[in-house]
């Protein structure tokens, strides 16, 4: 029998994704969703238990339906600027609802947790490439609110039997190989999809936030992680907690970096079409540079990304937006 994981946010973007490569690698995903911002048909590999995770007789009767072994929390708010406009909205969800979620899952008796981290926990980064022990100052409500989780999880760990893996994101990106599911923000605030529909014509012109910053172009830098290889480092989590790791913070990405306007300038070469674009201000909270050091998940799990090249990215990015059936 498949060994079951519960997957708190498996109906959005990224959880998705990590349930199409779940079930490819012998796991049964269960995804639990309110689809507050997860869209039901990104569902296909497993069964969809549609309430929310602070919800505790759904999450106790999941883990005891499905004989759950290990979960992954996708279920949180991810927009930067929401969230300095509605703190609140976060530390709630982000929070107070995961909390009430790993408190379940102690009480099912799961023992093994991995965490969707962001690299908004560093803040400024204060080194080139940034390891997991850089200094964590988050400068926007949403960063710090992932970080209060990675605290909560330290504690609950101490005091309970659960390990945990946190795993944080540079800049997901791109779509599944086979265009089964894609990013499908209601709200789209992230550069490449806006690239691609401002180049479709399914989108407004793109404007790029600032062109003053100290890069070789004076765009930010970013480190642009394809979904597919974030969702097997998911995969590579779960086996090495199954397998009795202890609790650890690992960044994923790809330990290099690229300027919006080479994402644009890629984009119209991948795509055969014109981004149309125009240079306005700077968006708050937003750092000049975030690149990962990516040596600790490298030499820890038998990973290393392999669809993170700005050709893949773009390709399957345009092409799910392209065909979007959600
Ligand atoms: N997209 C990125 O670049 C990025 C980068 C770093 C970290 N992350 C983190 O990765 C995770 C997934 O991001 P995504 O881009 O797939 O977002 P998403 O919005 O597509 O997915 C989140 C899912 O969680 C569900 N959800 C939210 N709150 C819930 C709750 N209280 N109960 C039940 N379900 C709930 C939503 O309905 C949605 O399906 C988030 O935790 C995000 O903070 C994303
Ligand atoms: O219309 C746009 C959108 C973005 N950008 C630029 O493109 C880069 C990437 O921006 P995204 O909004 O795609 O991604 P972020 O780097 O802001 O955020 C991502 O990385 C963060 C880590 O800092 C968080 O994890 C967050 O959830 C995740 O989406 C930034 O330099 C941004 O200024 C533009 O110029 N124009």
């Amino acid at each position: 029998m498949s060994t079951a994981v519960l997957v708190a946010g498996g109906a959005g973007y990224i959880g998705s994704q990590t349930c199409k490569i779940l079930a490819a690698n012998g796991f049964l995903p269960v995804t639990i969703d309110n689809l507050s911002t997860g869209h039901k048909e990104a569902v296909k590999w497993g069964p969809l238990i549609e309430v929310d995770i602070r919800d505790r007789e759904a999450v106790l009767k999941a883990i005891s339906d499905y004989d759950i072994k290990a979960a992954i929390h996708f279920a949180a708010f991810s927009l930067v600027g929401e969230s300095t406009k509605d703190p609140a909205k976060y530390y709630d969800n982000n929070v107070a609802a995961a909390t009430a979620f790993a408190s379940h899952l102690v009480e099912g008796g799961v023992k093994a947790l991995v965490f969707s981290s962001t690299a908004a926990t560093y803040g400024v980064p204060q080194t080139r490439l940034i390891a997991e022990d850089h200094p964590k100052a988050p400068i926007n409500p949403y960063g710090d609110s992932k970080l209060a989780f990675e605290g909560a999880l330290h504690w609950l760990s101490q005091a309970h039997d659960l390990n945990y893996v946190v795993l944080r994101y540079f800049n997901a990106a791109g779509a599944d190989l086979e265009g089964e599911v894609g990013e499908s923000h209601r709200c789209e605030t992230h550069l490449i999809p806006l690239i691609c529909q401002a180049a479709l014509g399914t989108g407004k012109a793109l404007t790029v936030f600032g062109d003053d910053y100290a890069t070789k172009d004076g765009t930010p830098i970013r480190d642009y992680i394809h979904v597919v290889d974030l969702a097997n480092a998911h995969v590579e989590a779960i086996r090495y907690l199954l397998a009795g790791g202890k609790s650890d913070a690992f960044n994923v990405g790809t330990g290099e970096g690229l300027t919006v306007l080479e994402v644009i300038k890629a984009a119209e070469a991948i795509m055969g079409m014109p981004v149309p674009h125009s240079v306005g201000p700077r968006r708050d909270g937003d750092p000049e540079i975030l690149v990962a050091d990516v040596s600790k998940i490298r030499s820890t799990f038998d990973w290393s990304p392999k669809y993170s090249d700005a050709e893949t990215i773009i390709r399957t990015a345009a092409q799910w937006q392209k065909t979007r059936p959600y």
